[in-house]
């Protein structure tokens, strides 16, 4: 026997609690759109309007991560495209867009299977999305996921690229009908300091997406936790308490499908046949580190930066980071002069981190000083830290030391 034998005997999963683990995969597709009537219809209503000649330029889906944006939006808008000739429906993900220029590019890539080069600019690719989407039915409703994720850069302006998109002379000419939806997490505008022409039509239509409370998150992981696990592999305590602990601290289906597989893989590994509440909350710490991580990497960069001014003002010498901080302190910070960010943009910043649930802020009296607003983060510091590589890595605007 090779060593290799007695590996894959060994991982090989016996007694395993899982019946078809695939399901707790937030890809899967799932077969029900659970409790999203309302966004359902709403979406429905607006697309019907193809029958009356008129559809919204823009539709602004916003909501926390994890709450169904992205299915029920492509499900409901494939679905009616299926049942008419009047409309097309194109679905593109600007996650890893860097740039404005690849953010088109990303759309002309899935009009036409190809991508422009750089030095044909963004008059070359909307000349060919224009081109593309003249021969395309009457009207096109164009799902552009993770649009947050568009940021100025040295080239562009993303002014610029939802001018184009949405009042573009190349559209205008052709007459062609274009609806773009706008999927994201929050503050589309924040960072982009969009203008008035622009921001007046991406304000056309909104749908807002909440976080699941706790019986949502039951209805919808129910039927999954079922077929994912072996019978009475999930005790109905554990599955309650999986359920109450993922809605509270995420409300995020997605999360709460990762919670339950982690802990099953948890009691596999530990030789049970259950998972238990201690395999559960030994998880959520992870999951909520995994998640705090994913939600700063996405952050614009000043909001990324002040977060570093937060947190990395004073180490103790273990290395401890030291909170509470002032607006002041995070103002000597070396990366915020790099921005130039003045005292009003950093209160400014403060204050939207603080509606994003990232940092508490208080007011406490310092003698002489009157009153100081006090900042701390609201989940371990030190996160800040594990992010700040790959955060720099993906950043052209910090890594380059700014614009
Ligand atoms: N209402 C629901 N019914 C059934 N499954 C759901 C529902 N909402 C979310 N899910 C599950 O969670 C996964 C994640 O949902 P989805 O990708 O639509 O979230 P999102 O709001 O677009 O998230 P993000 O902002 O992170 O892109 C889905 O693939 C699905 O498995």
């Amino acid at each position: 026997m090779s060593k290799y034998d007695d590996l894959f005997d060994e991982t090989a999963p016996t007694d395993s609690v899982f019946a078809q683990k695939d399901v707790l995969d937030p890809l899967a597709e799932a077969d029900e759109i659970i409790a999203r009537e309302n966004q359902e219809r709403t979406l429905a209503t607006i697309l019907n309007g193809v029958h009356e000649g008129y559809l919204p330029p823009t539709v602004s889906i916003h909501g926390p991560p994890g709450t169904g944006k992205t299915m029920t939006t492509r499900r409901i808008t494939s679905e009616f495209a299926a049942r008419t000739d009047l409309l097309a429906v194109e679905y593109v993900n600007l996650k890893d867009c860097r740039s404005i220029f690849s953010a088109a590019n990303e759309i002309h890539f899935a009009l036409t299977g190809e991508k422009r080069g750089a030095y044909e600019g963004l008059d070359g690719v909307f000349e060919g999305i224009w081109t593309e989407l003249a021969d395309y039915p009457e009207w096109t409703v164009l799902l552009l996921d993770e649009i947050d994720h568009v940021q100025h850069d040295t080239n562009y302006d993303p002014n610029e690229f939802f001018y184009r998109l949405l009042r573009g002379e190349g559209k205008l000419v052709r007459d062609i009908h274009l609806s773009c939806w706008l999927l994201s997490n929050e503050l589309v505008t924040v960072d982009l300091r969009l203008d008035s022409r622009v921001e007046s039509v991406l304000g056309d239509e909104e749908l807002f997406f909440p976080p699941y409370g706790r019986d949502t998150l039951r209805a919808i992981l129910e039927p999954r936790i079922e077929r994912a696990f072996c019978d009475g592999a999930v005790p109905e305590d554990s599955f309650e308490h999986g359920v109450r602990k993922a809605a509270f601290h995420w409300g995020d289906a997605r999360r709460a499908l990762r919670l339950f597989r982690r802990a099953g893989e948890m009691a596999n590994d530990r030789g049970l046949d259950q998972v238990t509440i201690d395999c559960l909350d030994a998880n959520i710490e992870e999951t909520e580190r995994e998640a705090t991580i994913e939600k700063l990497l996405s952050l614009p960069p000043k909001h990324f930066t002040v977060l570093v001014g937060v947190t990395d003002w004073k180490q103790t010498q273990t290395g401890e980071i030291v909170q509470p901080v002032t607006a002041a302190k995070i103002q000597e910070d070396g990366t915020l002069t790099q921005l130039d960010l003045g005292d009003r943009a950093i209160r400014t910043v403060i204050t939207e981190l603080e509606t994003m649930g990232l940092v508490e802020t208080w007011i406490d009296s310092k003698g002489d000083e009157g009153r100081v607003k006090q900042i701390q983060t609201t989940f371990d510091p030190q996160w800040v830290r594990e992010a700040a590589d790959p955060y720099l890595e993906a950043s052209d605007t910090l890594s380059s030391g700014g614009d």
